[in-house]
């Protein structure tokens, strides 16, 4: 049996999103910038796509959304954009940001750093959640913007973002936040959380690899990242990818419907928890972050006396995908660093793995999942020369 377990890496593409696609490759396949009809033809779709992107994240209107190829390219529209507007050519050189951001955002920042700009790296608390009082403690005259992340693509922690966008509206500050692993899984509503930019990826919510969009309020000047055209009205050059746009709103359209959501809130949830409790059996785990206020699909946990690449070998050999964290730093055996900003112990911050499932995911698979993990860890602390687990009385040892 197959068991994908790593959806906050990449998703399936549903099979209705796939199916409004298709005409876009070899039916309807004029560039959308052209004045004549193969060109043409292709507006109603991308008009449609735009109605369900804004109305998914309940933006003013379609102007409110630009497209991009992921959410790595629309963070960096955003935090360049910022540095050029308010840091290069205004009185600005701070901006706020944690510590266990998406590397696309602290490279990003890191960047910024070496062009001589100040950047806080706000900690997590022992939950693992940035608090709200510390990004207010934080933020400076020439604060130039906060980037917050919604939801945490490890832990799946949810951070106060709300409370954040009340904080940056009342310093007038602005206020970004890497959404990506939010949308479809949680509300999310860019006028609730007073947010001048929000970042996405459909992939993430089994739309195509390959397209993104970022959200910029009605008003708000960004300078684009890219330039040479007039796309997107001129705040993203480059032809778009059409199929991916419509494949973007249509998953968009699926994924934020009150119906879909309360399907993550439930089905989703409960598969995660059932999962999660039947390792938790196990002696010597935890979840990392603590299982209050997450995300319905993901789960982080630490398996004392088990490296974590090596779970991942074994799940594989049975058919099961999962990850030990960003797939973006899942070549080198580095820690990981959300762990890492936990606190954890060197020994431990290699233990965690990484289980986030999706509404394709099935009863019977995550049953067979639990069957191969237990055995696995049997497996790998038995190999273990550091892992010798001593049984209190009343517990049967692995
Ligand atoms: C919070 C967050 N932001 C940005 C990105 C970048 O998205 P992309 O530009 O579409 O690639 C990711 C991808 N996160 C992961 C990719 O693989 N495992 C992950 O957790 C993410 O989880």
């Amino acid at each position: 049996m197959e068991v994908y377990l790593d959806n906050n890496a990449t998703t399936m593409v549903d099979p209705l999103v796939f199916e409004q696609m298709k005409p876009f490759f070899c039916e309807t396949y004029g560039n959308p910038n052209s004045l004549h009809r193969f060109g043409a033809g292709t507006h109603p779709k991308m008009m449609e796509a735009l109605d369900y992107l804004y109305t998914g994240i309940n933006a003013d209107d379609e102007d409110d959304i630009i497209i991009t190829s992921n959410a790595t390219e629309s963070i960096n529209t955003v935090i360049k954009g910022v540095w050029v507007d308010e840091i290069l050519n205004g009185d600005k050189n701070h901006i706020v940001t944690s510590e266990v951001e998406h590397p696309a955002v602290t490279a990003a920042c890191r960047f910024l750093e070496s062009q001589g700009v100040s950047i806080t790296y706000l900690p997590v608390n022992e939950n693992g959640v940035i608090e709200a009082n510390t990004v207010r403690d934080s933020i400076k005259e020439d604060t130039a913007l906060v980037s917050i992340m919604w939801a945490n693509n490890e832990t799946g922690k949810l951070f106060p973002i709300e409370e954040i966008g009340q904080i940056c509206k009342e310093a007038n500050v602005l206020f970004h936040s890497d959404a990506t692993q939010a949308i479809g899984k949680v509300p999310v509503d860019v006028q609730k959380a007073n947010l001048d930019f929000m970042s996405f990826s459909a992939h993430k919510f089994h739309g195509p690899k390959g397209v993104g969009g970022t959200y910029i309020k009605k008003g708000v000047k960004l300078t684009p990242l890219l330039h040479g055209g007039e796309q997107m009205g001129g705040k993203r050059a480059g032809t778009v990818d059409v199929a991916s746009m419509v494949g973007m709103g249509y998953a968009m359209h699926l994924a934020t419907n009150e119906m879909a959501l309360a399907y993550e809130d439930n089905h989703v949830r409960k598969l995660r928890d059932r999962l999660e409790s039947a390792i938790l059996e196990l002696p010597e785990t935890l979840v990392i972050g603590g299982t209050e206020n997450r995300t319905p699909n993901t789960t982080l946990i630490s398996i004392r006396g088990v490296e974590g690449e090596s779970m991942l070998w074994d799940l594989n050999q049975k058919g099961i995908g999962a990850s030990t964290g960003s797939a973006c730093a899942s070549e080198d055996l580095e820690a990981n660093p959300v762990m890492n900003a936990f606190g954890s112990d060197s020994e431990l911050a290699h233990t965690g793995v990484r289980f986030s499932l999706s509404r394709f995911n099935t009863q019977e698979q995550i049953d067979y999942a639990i069957e191969v993990i237990v055995n696995a860890v049997k497996r790998l602390r038995n190999l273990s020369s550091s892992y010798a687990y001593a049984p209190k009385s009343h517990e049967s040892g692995l």
